[in-house]
């Protein structure tokens, strides 16, 4: 039995893989759990799974949930995240928190040697460097969750990494694939939010439209496979079944394939070395399908991978810039502030008056972010 703590747990990933702990009970057991504002959630989770720890994003919700349910310890805020991640019954943690808050807590797991199924790369994409080297200083696994590293993770198996020619990451295109930069001055926030093949949180999937999704999916393959950026590729794939691709020094390459369904990247970093029947998982049929398509990437229709190369190749504090900037922008557009192409706007802006540190520690990294997201609310203003 594996005990798990889990942060996230009320967004799209955090739920997908409530959607698992409740079918496989005999496998896995959750311990603690962090959510944000949905309490309806939070309390079905609570009734269902009965953990001895939740945390939550407010005091006052945190002291009404204590009086509804007694027999389980409350937190909140910041703090609470830090305490469900570093729960000391649980082994494995899932990092499905939204956003660079993630990071101050996953490094606290990773200083107790626990295993981290990462989905939330923004922390990756934030303070790389210090989340691998403190994993390699304490002994703790990271196992990623997101589906493009998973498949990369699942088609290294058992490969010695000095054969890889490249990692190709595909590419959905996002919610305006087929449209023009000049068709983008107008589109809605409604338009943006539909993804053709993914049901996901409101950031992420303004980010596959943006193409900064894959711009922080670069930067994470660099991170947790330390591949150099001029051997990571992104190729369009309009159908997300090949979900990434490994090509050798011999010409091979291997490739997952699958439904697009994140519960098998969930189910498989929980279960990993193991494997476990998906509850419900759709099979690949290929004959139905028939085609599949691929393009090369356009790096001109998308500005925000080229930016996330640059920072990428870069490395420091630009990197942390650059996804402050984006979260603030993001936002932004959600509430209606900015245009959609004023998100890639303001990120540009930012990295170009960025001074960069090279190789930051935390609290430089923690004090760019903030002062980015300040940056970025004065220019909207
Ligand atoms: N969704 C997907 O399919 C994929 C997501 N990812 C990555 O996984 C991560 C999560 O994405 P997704 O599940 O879509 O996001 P959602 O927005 O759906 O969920 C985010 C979760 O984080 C909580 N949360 C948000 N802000 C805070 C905060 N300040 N303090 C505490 N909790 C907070 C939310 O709580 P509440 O809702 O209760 O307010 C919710 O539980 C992201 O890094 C994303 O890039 C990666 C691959 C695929
Ligand atoms: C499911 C997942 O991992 C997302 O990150 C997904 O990849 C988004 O799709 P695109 O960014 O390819 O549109
Ligand atoms: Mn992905």
């Amino acid at each position: 039995m594996k005990k798990i703590s889990l942060l996230g747990a009320t967004g799209s990933i955090g739920w997908q893989t409530y959607d698992i702990l409740k079918e496989q009970r005999d496998a896995f057991h959750l311990v603690a759990f962090s959510s944000g504002k949905n309490i309806e959630k939070t309390r079905e989770m609570i009734e269902t799974l009965k953990p001895e720890l939740v945390s939550v994003q407010l005091e006052e919700d945190a002291i009404m949930l204590a009086k509804e349910y007694p027999q389980v310890h409350f937190t909140f805020g910041a703090k609470g995240l830090v305490e469900v991640a570093t729960h000391p019954d649980s082994t494995v943690l899932v990092n499905a928190v939204l956003g660079s808050v993630g990071l101050e807590s996953t490094l606290a797991a990773i200083r107790m040697g626990k295993t981290i199924a990462i989905a939330n790369k923004e922390t990756l994409v934030t303070a790389g460097h210090l989340v691998m080297a403190e994993a390699k200083k304490y002994n703790a696994a990271i196992l990623p969750v997101d589906s493009e590293h998973s498949a990369i993770f699942q088609s290294m198996n058992g490969e010695n990494p000095k054969n890889i020619e490249r990692l190709i990451i595909t590419a959905s295109g996002g919610s305006f694939r087929d449209k023009t930069r000049e068709e983008l001055k107008h589109v809605t926030v409604a338009d943006a939010l539909n993804h053709p093949n993914w049901s996901m949180g409101a950031k992420i999937t303004i980010d596959s439209a943006t193409m900064m999704n894959k711009g922080l999916e670069v930067i994470e393959a660099h991170v947790l496979f330390d591949m150099p950026y001029d051997k990571i590729d992104v190729l369009l794939h309009r159908e997300s079944i090949i979900h990434s691709l490994v090509e050798y020094h011999d010409t091979s390459v291997i490739a997952q394939l699958g439904t697009p369904d994140m519960r098998v990247p969930i189910q498989y970093a929980l279960s990993y070395p193991d494997r476990m029947p998906l509850h419900n998982g759709q099979r690949l049929n290929l004959a139905q399908i028939g085609q599949l398509h691929f393009k090369e990437m356009d790096f001109e229709r998308y500005p925000a991978l080229r930016l996330a190369y640059e920072a990428g190749r870069t490395g420091g504090t630009i990197l942390t810039a650059m996804n402050a900037a984006n979260e603030a922008a993001v936002a932004a557009f959600l509430q209606g502030k900015i245009t959609f192409l004023e998100i890639d706007e303001t990120i540009e802006r930012v990295m170009q008056a960025h001074n960069n540190i090279l190789v930051p520690d935390l609290q430089t990294i923690l004090n760019v972010d903030s002062e980015t997201r300040k940056t970025v609310l004065n220019m909207i203003k």
